[in-house]
């Protein structure tokens, strides 16, 4: 019997997961139920670049990540539409950094920085030359355009009950990002603030230093984006004037090019990065196995990077738990009248 899927939440997660359910073709309908639709959640928030940061565990975050740079090459990158861009990415260290990123053994294009592109100051770096960047909003428009143009339907509807969404649909995908801490009672959940400054394009190098705060430039198509923090637990969505003057005076410090009075701003963003002590994918059988429901939240500062891995592996988890699945005994819906 093909199934209804019905994911809720519509951030770069919720979007790319509901694609991939869409290209297989194996499914009656895929539809995603949201609070909030783009450009009006955290992913559109977000610097963005392909890039692992704040986000467990090593393993999975490192197959995830080279499995989405794959999907990118494949099938991104190649379309203007996207808003993506091929672009080396450097980070760099003012000490020589013994220890290679945890996700080095997955990513074949890995290398150790080179002394002329060490800006002064700095003494080691990493590279990848077949980095990318992606102007945000850009690229969620065209996540949604292409969920869209392969038939998937979006309605703007907060879920208060993980249940409803089972009276329409025996499979749901929990794509939820932070709101996963209350509509699943998710205590792991966690926002670790971030604020962005976005300039005039002034670089041709996306360099991040993380070593002793963060701090990076990431040129896009269209602007640059300086940042940033990372506030733990910190739940303030205005922007502060403290906090954009520490993100341009740490990012002055890189190089004299990006000193303050050679920039123009031309806005400030902040997003709360769904952080968790590791990304919660796993899949959860209900109402007597006759309902499955897969989670997939938590990615912290990763999620555009491991979209397309944990899309993947949610398609893997339905394929391994549609034979699980029982015809449900009770017709009535799962909640009382209240609906
Ligand atoms: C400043 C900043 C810079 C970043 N830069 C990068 C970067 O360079 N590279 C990178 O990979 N990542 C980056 N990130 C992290 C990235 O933004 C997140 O990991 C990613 O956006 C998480 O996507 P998501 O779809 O899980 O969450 P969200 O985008 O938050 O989407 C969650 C969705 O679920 C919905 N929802 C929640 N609760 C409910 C409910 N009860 N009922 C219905 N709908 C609900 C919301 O309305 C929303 O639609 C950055 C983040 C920040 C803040
Ligand atoms: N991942 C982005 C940008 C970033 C990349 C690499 C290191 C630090 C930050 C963020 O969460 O702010």
């Amino acid at each position: 019997m093909v199934k209804d899927v019905l994911i809720i939440g519509c951030g770069c997660i919720g979007l790319s997961t509901g694609i991939l359910l869409l290209k297989t073709k194996q499914y009656n309908s895929v539809k995603i139920w949201a609070k909030d639709l783009p450009p009006n959640v955290t992913s559109n928030k977000a610097a963005a670049l392909w890039y692992p940061f704040l986000s467990n565990p090593p393993d999975k975050v490192g197959k995830w990540s080279a499995e989405t740079m794959e999907y990118f090459q494949k099938h991104i990158l190649n379309d203007p539409k996207s808003g993506t861009l091929l672009k080396k990415v450097n980070e760099l260290f003012r000490k020589p950094k013994k220890e290679d990123p945890d996700w080095k053994p997955f990513i074949k294009s890995f290398r150790r920085a080179r002394k002329d592109e060490l800006p002064e100051g700095y003494a080691d770096g990493y590279a990848i030359d077949d980095g990318f960047v992606m102007d945000t909003d850009m690229y969620m428009n065209w996540l949604v355009d292409t969920f869209k143009a392969l038939g998937g339907q979006i309605e703007q509807r907060e879920v208060v009950d993980i249940r409803e969404p089972f009276i329409y649909s025996d499979i749901v995908i929990n794509c939820t990002g932070l709101g996963a801490k209350e509509l699943v009672k998710d205590g792991h959940m966690y926002p670790t603030r971030g604020q962005i400054v976005v300039v005039k394009n002034t670089s041709d190098r996306s360099i991040m230093d993380e070593e002793d705060y963060i701090c990076y430039v990431i040129p896009r198509i269209s602007n640059t984006v300086l940042g940033g923090t990372a506030q733990d637990h910190d739940y303030n969505m205005n922007p502060t004037k403290q906090d954009t003057d520490e993100i341009l005076k740490r990012v002055a410090a890189i190089s004299p090019k990006f000193s303050r009075r050679k920039l123009e701003i031309l806005g400030v963003k902040v997003g709360l990065r769904p952080s968790r002590y590791e990304i919660r994918l796993e899949p959860e059988l209900l109402q007597d196995n006759s309902k499955l429901l897969i989670h997939n939240y938590g990615h912290g500062g990763s999620g555009f990077t491991v979209s397309w891995g944990c899309a993947q592996e949610v398609l893997n988890l339905i394929q391994q738990n549609i034979p699980n699945l029982k015809q449900s005994k009770s017709k009535a819906p799962i909640l009382q009248s209240k609906l």
